[in-house]
């Protein structure tokens, strides 16, 4: 039995989308303040679960229906025996709606936001500003979030920690710093990108009586990374199956002093499944290689004859390009004659940051020859190749991913904390299993192998991206805090720990 538990995939929606969705499960019949009521208990259930022990609840209420979470949050905590003090942001009267009447339903005082008092020993909640927040947060809201984060009390937010934009994970003036965020009906991008995702702490997603079918009929196609999306196309080794049947990655070496890189995806690429894995070196660096490699293959390939040569035997399916190589012409054409004879390309590192000056060409070869190519830039390479993309403010990095993948014709793995895999189609999906101690010198060129393994393997791209940033964030787990990179390859998970289906290749 595979260790993964499966399950539907979680989609991912933007407040203005959430809204949609409340307006249409309240048009189909579901009463608001009924929604509101369950978000409300999930609020008291999260503080009374993890802060049995607090001496009080510090409830801060905002102007609008998160504030009515608030409300609603406060009556059940004071029902619970929990000693409550309100706060609002407004004089109490002015709230309308399902707010409105969740603060009718609160029997207890309302004092004004000036008056809060951060005493030692109590939990706050926040419910200041959730999907509604639309300008930077000052005045009076400001110096309470500094308060509050000056006595370092813990904070369960309402929806989203107050500060941060549910459509890109920014801080909109200043942000509170959650231990728990309890969530509603989805997932929001500010949930699992910077700095969002640190400010959140553990993010709770909440069933409030919204449909499913609700929610998928607003989709974004954008989900939360995870085997569900993947496990099916996974390469799957039958009994007659043998190593060309597994495919066959090629990984280029940089020169003398500049070998390591690839040795490392290369290890990756085989401890992902890959039949066979061959370094191509230059010759100034075979030596150097030879006396590393043992598994690996190593073939010398010096110039464009060579490659030439090399791309007329067709079981060399896919090559990763960059790691170690350096940036300049012969990079670029070597990218070109792959990408143009139909091969799988992952380009990593100097693959990425050679084509800065005019990757036109680059982008047009994608197009005519799709569904063959994956980059993997982190953001300063994602800001050479995508400058204008990078410098647009307005843009979160799911809409930066999603353009650049269109542009380029070509799957898009943008790495951080927060990677996102975006496809030319639009897909999308936020990466959030990879431990801190990941981001090490070397980790990289192991997710560049391990993506070419996958495509090698006939794994379409975007899954192929998806399913490698997954694996490399559980082998980060596996290997543990102090890692080196040299520690990842073998800390692969086996691939059949998620795979959902039969769909044999051979
Ligand atoms: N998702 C659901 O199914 C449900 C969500 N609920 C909660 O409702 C909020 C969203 O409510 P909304 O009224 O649209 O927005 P907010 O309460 O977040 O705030 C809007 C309010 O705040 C003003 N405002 C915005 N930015 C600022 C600022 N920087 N400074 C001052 N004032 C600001 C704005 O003008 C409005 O007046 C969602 O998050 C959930 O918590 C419901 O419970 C129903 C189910
Ligand atoms: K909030």
């Amino acid at each position: 039995m595979p260790p993964h538990t499966y399950h539907a995939p979680l989609p991912i929606v933007t407040p203005q989308t959430m809204g949609r969705i409340d307006a249409a499960a309240i048009g189909s019949g579901i009463e608001g303040y009924r929604l509101m009521l369950i978000a409300g208990s999930a609020i008291s259930a999260c503080v009374l679960e993890y802060y049995s022990e607090a001496v009080g609840a510090i409830v801060l209420c905002g102007p609008g229906n998160n504030g009515g979470d608030g409300y609603v949050a406060a009556r059940y905590l004071a029902e619970a025996g929990m000693p409550v003090l309100l706060y609002s942001s407004i004089e109490p009267e002015r709230l309308k709606g399902d707010a409105g009447r969740a603060r009718a339903d609160w029997s207890g005082p309302v004092y004004p936001l000036e008056e809060l008092d951060c005493m030692p020993g109590y939990v706050v909640v926040d419910a200041l500003f959730g999907a509604g927040l639309d300008r930077p947060i000052e005045g009076l809201i400001e110096e309470t979030i500094a308060a509050i984060t000056a006595s370092a009390l813990p904070v369960v937010a309402a929806d989203l920690p107050s500060g941060i934009s549910g459509r890109t994970g920014q801080v909109q003036g200043t942000a509170l710093q959650a231990e728990h965020t309890v969530t509603f009906a989805a997932l929001k991008p500010g949930h699992l990108l910077l700095p969002g995702a640190g400010c959140s702490g553990e993010t709770h997603l909440v069933d409030i009586g919204i449909p499913r079918r609700v929610i998928d009929e607003h989709n974004e196609a954008m989900w939360r990374n995870d085997p569900a999306l993947w496990g099916a196309d996974l390469p799957v080794t039958g009994a007659a199956g043998h190593k060309y049947t597994r495919g066959h990655l090629c990984v280029f070496s940089g020169s003398f002093s500049h070998t390591g890189a690839a040795r490392l995806a290369a290890h990756s690429a085989l401890r992902s499944g890959a039949g066979l894995v061959t370094v191509l070196s230059p010759s100034s660096a075979v030596a150097a290689n030879a006396s590393h490699l043992t598994a690996v293959m190593l073939r010398k390939v010096e110039d464009q004859s060579d490659l030439d040569e090399l791309l007329v035997d067709q079981r060399l399916g896919g090559f990763v390009l960059g790691p170690g190589f350096g940036i300049g012409e012969k990079l670029r054409q070597f990218a070109l004659s792959i990408v143009k004879a139909g091969r799988s390309c992952v380009l990593d590192a100097d693959g990425i940051s050679a084509f800065s000056d005019g990757p036109e060409m680059l982008f047009a070869l994608c197009r005519e020859n799709p569904l063959n190519t994956v980059l993997t830039p982190h953001d300063g390479e994602f800001a050479r190749l995508f400058p204008d993309l990078h410098a647009d403010a307005e843009l979160s990095k799911v809409d930066r991913a999603r353009k650049a993948a269109e542009r380029a014709n070509a799957v898009i793995l943008y790495k951080g904390a927060d990677t996102v895999i975006a496809g030319p189609d639009g897909r999308v999906v936020i990466n959030n299993n990879a431990p801190p101690w990941l981001a090490t010198a070397g980790s990289g060129d192991c997710l560049a192998g391990i993506v070419g393994a996958l495509l090698v393997q006939q794994m379409p791209p975007f899954e192929a991206a998806a399913a490698a940033a997954f694996l490399h964030g559980e082998a980060g787990k596996r290997a543990g805090e102090g890692l080196i990179a040299d520690d990842l390859p073998d800390a692969i998970p086996p691939l059949t720990h998620y795979q959902s289906d039969n769909r044999g290749r051979g």
